[in-house]
C-alpha cells in the first residue's frame, strides 16, 4: 500500500499560526531582526571559507526605518540575502527553516549561533501587516528579487532592482481598529523600546533614524529637531564579556540600566558554565528590600535569553522562592524553545540551570557571611525573613540549604550570630540551643522565663519575628543539638535535687493550685510551682506544640481557626506574693480570686498577650490599692 503524504491547507495553517502562536504582536520585530542577524552571521561563515569575501564588521548592520506617511516599517539587513530558489523555499514553505539547515551544515563557532530553527518567525509580520514585501539579493547572485504577499492569497516572486546584497522586509501596517492601534509601530519610542527589550544583545548594530535636538546656530540659543542615525542596541552583552575585563561599576551600571532596583547591588555572581547545559548568567543580590517584596504583587524571576534574544522577562522557575530576591539574567544556547520562543519545550535544561544557580547563590551568600559580615547583615536585614520562610516552606525540605545562612540575636554577644557560632560556644554539659520569643529584644531580655537559663550562664537566641519560631520548629535541631524554648516546661537544666524539690512543692501546694486553676477555669491548663522564676512572681508557659508566640502569630491570620497554646500558669513559691496567696486561700476566698485574676493578667501582659477584660483588671488593681 502506498504511503500518502499529508496535505496541508496552507492558507488556514498560516492564519492559525499568525493568530495563535504569539501572545504579543510586538514580537514580529524580534523575529525579523533575528532573521536579519542570522543572515549576517551566514555572511560571517561564508567569509570563513570564501577568500574573496572579507568580513568587515562595520559593513554589516540592521536598519529599522518607519515611514509614517506610507505607514510602512522596513527592516533592512546587509546579510547574505536569498536567491530566487531560496526565496521560494524559505518564504514559500511554512515551517521550512533555511537557517536550521545552515546550522546543520556548518560548524557553528562560539558567539555566532544562528537563532532561527522553526521556519515560522517571518510570518509573524502578518500579525501587524496587510502586505509584506521583501527585496533581496543573494551574495551569490547579481539578480535581485521581490517577494510579496498579503498572507491570505499566497505570494508572488519577480525580478527586482537592488544594488547591494542583503534583504529589505517592508511591512505595510494594517489599518487601525477600535481595539488595535498599529500606528504604534511607527513611533520612534515604541520601536526603540521593543528593540531594547528583545534584541538589545543582537551582536550587529541595529540602526534607526532618531530625532534629536540640535542647536540651530553657533550661539546655541535656538534648537531644532533633526534626524540622526543611531545604533540603538547594546550589542555585546556584559555577561559574554570576560570577568577580568569588568569592574564592579560595570555590573552596577548594568543593574541600574536593567531597572533591577534603585539601590546598588550588594554583591553579584557572574557565571559562564560549559557543562551539560551551557549558559551564562549574572545574578545580583540587592541591598534593599523592594517596596512590594513581601506582598503578593512581587514577581520573582530572572530574565531568560536564548542566544542573546529575550525569551522571558521573568522566568520564575529559575529561582527557588526563598531566593526570590535575586535579580539578573540567564542566557543559554541549549534551551529547547517552543515555536513561539516565549516558552520552553522541555524543562530539563531549565531545571539543571536552576539547580546550579541555587547552589551558586547559596555559596555566594556563605562567602559574604564569612568575608564581609557587615554586608551580610545588611543583606539579612533585607531578606533574612525570606530565608526563614524558606526553612519552613515545603515541609522543611530546604532547611539544610538554609540553616547556615540564618542569623539570630544572641543574649550573650548582643548581636546577630549564626547557629554554628552559638553551638561552638556551648559549654559541654549544655544539651539544648535555647531561644526566647517576644516582640523586641528589650522585651525578651526582661522575660521572667529567661532568668534560670541566663543564670546558668547559657546563651539564649532572641526571636522577635513572627516567622522565627516556625522556622526553629522546622529546623528542630542544629548540629544534633535540639532547640528548646525557655518557656517550655522542662528546660533540661534542673538537677535531680531540683526536680525532687519541685515535686515536693507541687505536692505541698496541690490544693491551692487546684483552687487557682478552678478560679481561672479554662484559661489555663494547669497551675504549677515554677522552677525557672527567680525574682518574678508569675509567668505563663506553654504545654505542647503551639507556643504562646505562635498563638499570637496564628491569631493574626485570617483563617486562624482560634488555635491557642495550652497555657500553664507558673507561680514562684519563693516570692513574697505567694505567702499572700496562701493566706488568702486560708481566710478570704474573695481575696484569692482577686489575687489570682491580677496575677494571671500580669502574666498575660508580660507575654505581650491582650488582657481579656482591661476594665475588670484596672478595677481589681484599685481594689488592692484602696
Ligand atoms: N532577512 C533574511 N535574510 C536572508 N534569509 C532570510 C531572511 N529572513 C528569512 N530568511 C530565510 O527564511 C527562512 C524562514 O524564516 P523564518 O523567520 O520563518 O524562520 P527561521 O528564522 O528559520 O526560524 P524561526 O521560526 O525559529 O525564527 C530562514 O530560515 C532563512 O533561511
Amino acid at each position: 500500500m502506498a504511503t500518502k503524504q499529508f496535505q496541508a491547507e496552507s492558507k488556514r495553517l498560516l492564519e492559525m499560526m499568525i493568530n495563535s502562536i504569539y501572545s504579543q504582536k510586538e514580537i514580529f520585530l524580534r523575529e525579523l531582526i533575528s532573521n536579519a542577524s542570522d543572515a549576517i552571521d551566514k555572511m560571517y561563515y561564508k567569509a570563513l571559507t570564501d577568500d574573496s569575501i572579507t568580513f568587515n564588521q562595520e559593513d554589516y548592520y540592521i536598519k529599522v526605518h518607519a515611514d509614517k506617511d506610507d505607514r510602512t516599517l522596513t527592516i533592512e539587513d546587509t546579510g547574505i540575502g536569498m536567491t530566487e530558489e531560496e526565496l521560494e523555499n524559505n518564504l514559500g514553505v511554512i515551517a521550512k527553516s533555511g537557517s536550521l539547515a545552515f546550522k546543520n551544515e556548518n560548524e557553528i563557532k562560539d558567539g555566532h549561533d544562528i537563532i532561527g530553527q522553526f521556519g515560522v518567525g517571518f510570518y509573524s509580520a502578518f500579525m501587524v501587516a496587510d502586505i509584506v514585501t521583501v527585496y533581496t539579493k543573494s551574495a551569490d547572485s547579481t539578480q535581485a528579487y521581490k517577494w510579496q504577499s498579503n498572507g491570505a492569497d499566497g505570494y508572488t516572486i519577480e525580478p527586482a532592482e537592488k544594488a547591494a546584497a542583503g534583504t529589505e522586509v517592508i511591512i505595510k501596517l494594517r489599518e487601525n481598529t477600535e481595539d488595535e492601534n498599529y500606528d504604534e509601530f511607527l513611533e520612534e519610542h515604541r520601536l526603540k523600546s521593543i528593540v531594547k527589550k528583545y534584541s538589545d544583545y543582537i551582536r550587529y548594530p541595529i540602526k534607526m533614524d532618531v530625532t534629536v535636538q540640535k542647536p540651530k546656530d553657533e550661539e546655541e540659543k535656538e534648537f531644532e529637531d533633526v534626524q540622526e542615525e543611531q545604533t540603538i542596541n547594546s550589542m555585546v552583552p556584559i555577561w559574554r564579556k570576560n570577568k577580568s575585563e569588568l569592574e564592579t561599576e560595570d555590573y552596577e551600571a548594568f543593574y541600574a540600566e536593567k531597572h533591577y532596583g534603585f539601590d546598588k547591588p550588594l554583591t553579584h555572581v557572574h557565571l559562564s558554565v560549559d557543562g551539560a547545559v551551557r549558559y551564562q548568567a549574572i545574578l545580583f543580590i540587592p541591598e534593599n528590600t523592594p517596596f512590594d517584596y513581601y506582598t503578593r504583587e512581587y514577581e520573582k524571576g530572572l530574565e531568560l535569553y536564548s542566544n542573546g534574544v529575550l525569551i522571558m522577562e521573568k522566568c520564575a522557575d529559575l529561582l527557588p522562592d526563598y531566593f526570590s530576591f535575586v535579580k539578573g539574567i540567564v542566557d543559554s544556547e541549549d534551551l529547547s524553545l517552543n515555536i513561539s520562543r516565549e516558552m520552553l519545550q522541555h524543562d530539563r535544561q531549565l531545571k539543571m540551570i536552576a539547580k546550579n544557580i541555587k547552589n551558586k547563590i547559596k555559596s555566594q551568600l556563605k562567602t559574604l557571611l564569612k568575608e564581609d559580615r557587615e554586608k551580610y547583615e545588611t543583606f539579612f536585614k533585607a531578606f533574612g525573613r525570606q530565608l526563614k520562610f524558606g526553612v519552613q516552606m515545603d515541609f522543611g525540605s530546604h532547611k539544610d540549604d538554609l540553616k547556615d545562612l540564618l542569623l539570630f540575636y544572641s543574649s550573650k554577644e548582643k548581636k546577630l550570630v549564626t547557629l554554628s557560632e552559638y553551638v561552638s560556644r556551648m559549654p559541654e554539659e549544655q544539651q539544648y540551643i535555647y531561644y526566647a520569643t517576644g516582640e523586641s529584644y528589650d522585651r525578651i531580655e526582661k522575660l521572667p522565663q529567661t532568668e534560670m537559663v541566663l543564670d546558668k550562664g547559657y546563651e539564649i537566641l532572641y526571636l522577635n519575628e513572627d516567622i522565627d519560631e516556625f522556622a526553629i520548629k522546622t529546623l528542630m535541631s542544629y548540629d544534633d543539638k535540639p532547640f528548646k524554648s525557655v518557656a517550655s516546661g522542662d528546660l533540661g537544666i534542673e538537677s535531680d535535687e531540683d526536680q525532687e524539690k519541685e515535686k515536693e512543692e507541687q505536692q505541698d501546694n496541690k490544693e491551692l493550685f487546684e483552687e487557682i486553676k478552678n478560679l481561672l477555669s479554662d484559661k489555663v491548663k494547669d497551675v504549677r510551682a515554677s522552677k525557672r522564676l527567680k525574682t518574678h512572681p508569675v509567668c505563663l508557659a506553654a504545654d505542647g506544640e503551639v507556643s504562646i508566640e505562635m498563638e499570637k502569630v496564628l491569631q493574626q491570620m485570617p483563617d486562624n481557626q482560634s488555635i491557642k497554646a495550652d497555657k500553664i500558669l507558673e507561680i514562684n513559691v519563693n516570692h513574697d506574693i505567694y505567702e499572700s496567696l496562701k493566706n488568702a486561700y486560708n481566710s478570704d476566698k474573695d481575696k484569692l480570686k482577686l489575687y489570682t485574676n491580677l496575677l494571671y493578667n500580669q502574666a498575660l501582659l508580660i507575654e505581650g498577650l491582650p488582657v481579656e477584660d482591661p476594665v475588670a483588671f484596672t478595677n481589681d488593681m484599685c481594689k488592692v490599692m484602696a
